[in-house]
């Protein structure tokens, strides 16, 4: 995504100094030459600025990019204003170069960055990141920034793409639905794909995309199909699993309603069995449901006579989805779902009748794992964008990261997501190691206590990148953008898959009951 390399004229300095009249006006920027004599008037910065004598036809480099996002240079409007470079210069500004990694300090992860070591990754998982990033940068990422403008869901061209290299069958983690595909074209057995494979992939669609989009895209799946996966009959996953792991048929998770939220046993939607007892009625609505408005399958939880049941649904009569206008884009397709006398064969039970809480709450570990992968890397993301604006940005005639206050934000922002991430790690080699109900009774205090902590430390990092970005912080477009983003959206993070309280008090109730009778002061 780089500028194209193109035969263009060169210019010395001094040539370029010439053009510096009200009516002939040249500027450098980065080594590279533009002609704004005719654009200065339609300049969204104004006429003024430009016509300083320190900018016309003169080298504004700095001055440039304490107000611009590079990605302004690389709008096709703006492209043609570029007639030249300077002769023996050369542009020093790498912009998104497809699957690069980051050499901005903190702007990834140890694992990734040269010179450090891990216990947990191999040089397999490296080759790994590497093709998951070039399929975020070059596929997904060009889609995303238009679905994020217009608000419709992903493209089903992307979907495509994914399934392609077996993007939606990886991102249900490790297990048996792997097995005989062709993950990424080979390069990874399904026996040894790991959820360090899978923290990799959450982890490379949060870096790339923004919060609407990232939910958009299958969000809904990865926490709705699990109950399906672990819990269902065969012959109900041989009918519908192929089609989403093809990514041809959509899935969300339906539990959180208008009446209850993170007290899923206060849930008011019912399933009564019929006279015959051959289908379930279910009655009711949910709230806030990920993909609601495209799903073709809703796994939803249902109060039934002996407590609670988790029941698949099948999009048909009696059911009704609607977009919910939420803090971000409607790519995401978050939806109001109400449910109408809606008729679904008992076959479609997931777990057993009454045993709803254990499939919910065992899926609720592996769902609140991933939102912890995105919430690490969205930090990581904001970090690297705070480090980028101090250094460039000058005020006081030195760089904004001269202000002790400022490296002081920093410090505590590089340290909440290096904790984050390390405590992440740990987890996944945990989970690596055991079964899913050893995970389910043994980390379900551990992830609930880390997705707390991430998300609590993501909305003081996205407070602290507001004030160092100031107003750009709260404006859309421009340098702030992806600060206001996810500052606007971090919110998402602290509430689904439970409120940041709940999930602490849930730690320490769990690390309570483990606590030895025989143990004194
Ligand atoms: C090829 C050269 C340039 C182009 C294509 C360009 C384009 C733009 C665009 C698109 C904006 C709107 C904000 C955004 O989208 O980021 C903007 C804002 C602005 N530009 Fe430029 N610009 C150029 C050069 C300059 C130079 C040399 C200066 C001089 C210092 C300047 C000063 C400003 C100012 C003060 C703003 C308003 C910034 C704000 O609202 O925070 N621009 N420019």
């Amino acid at each position: 995504m780089a500028t194209p390399a193109k035969d263009l004229a060169q210019f010395t300095r001094e040539e370029v100094a010439k053009h510096s009249s009200d009516d002939d006006q040249w500027v450098i920027i980065d080594a590279n030459v533009y002609n704004i004599s005719r654009f200065k008037r339609f300049h969204p910065g104004g006429l003024s600025v430009l016509l300083d004598p320190d900018v016309a036809g003169q080298d504004a480099t700095e001055a440039f990019y304490s107000l611009h996002r590079h990605e302004v240079l690389e709008r096709p409007a703006y492209q043609r204003l570029k007639i030249g470079t300077i002769a023996g210069e050369q542009s020093v500004i790498r912009w998104r170069v497809p699957g690069a990694i980051s050499k901005v300090p903190y702007g990834e992860p140890t694992w990734l960055t040269d010179g450090y070591f891990s216990p947990y990754f191999s040089d397999k998982h490296r080759a790994f990141q590497k093709k998951i990033r070039q399929f975020m940068d070059t596929v997904v990422l060009p889609d995303a920034l238009e679905r994020e403008a217009d608000g419709k869901r992903p493209s089903q061209s992307v979907f495509d793409k994914m399934a392609e290299v077996e993007l939606h069958a990886m991102r249900m983690g490790p297990g048996k639905h792997l097995q005989g595909r062709t993950l990424m074209g080979g390069m990874v057995k399904p026996e040894e794909f790991d959820y360090f494979h899978e923290l990799i992939i959450t982890q490379e669609i949060s870096r790339a995309v923004l919060r609407g989009y990232g939910d958009g895209l299958l969000g809904g799946k990865v926490i709705g199909l699990p109950p399906v996966l672990n819990f269902g009959s065969e012959e109900l996953k041989a009918r519908i699993v192929p089609d989403i792991l093809a990514g041809k048929k959509f899935i969300c998770l339906a539990i959180s309603e208008a009446f209850a939220g993170s007290d899923v046993m206060g849930l008011q939607t019912t399933a009564v069995k019929t006279e015959d007892g051959k289908h379930w009625i279910i009655n009711g609505n949910k709230k806030w449901i990920t993909n609601g408005t495209f799903a073709d399958y809703f796994t939803v939880g249902c109060k039934t006579e002996d407590g609670f049941t988790v029941i698949l649904v099948e999009r048909g009569p009696g059911i009704e989805t609607s977009q919910i206008k939420t803090s971000y884009s409607t790519t995401a397709g978050t939806a109001y779902i109400t449910f109408d006398n809606v008729k679904v064969p008992v076959e479609n039970t997931l777990g057993e009748e009454g045993g709803g809480i254990f499939v919910i709450l065992s899926n609720f570990n592996h769902e609140r794992w991933v939102m912890c992968c995105a919430s690490a890397r969205g930090q990581r993301m904001i970090i690297e964008e705070c480090l980028k604006w101090t250094t460039q940005r000058k005020v006081f005639g030195k760089p904004l990261n001269s202000q002790a206050v400022i490296r002081s934000k920093l410090a505590k922002m590089i340290s909440r997501a290096e904790s984050v991430q390390n405590w992440l790690e740990n987890i996944t080699y945990q989970m690596c190691n055991m079964t899913y109900r050893q995970q389910a009774n043994k980390l379900a205090g551990q992830i609930a206590f880390l997705k707390s902590y991430s998300t609590s430390c993501g909305q003081d990092t996205a407070r602290d990148a507001v004030q160092i970005f100031g107003g750009r912080g709260i404006t859309q477009s421009g340098m702030g953008q992806f600060v206001e983003h996810y500052h606007r959206t971090i919110a998402f993070d602290a509430l689904l898959g439970g409120a940041e309280d709940v999930l602490a008090d849930l730690g320490v109730r769990q690390a309570l009951r483990a606590m030895p009778e025989d143990v004194r002061l």
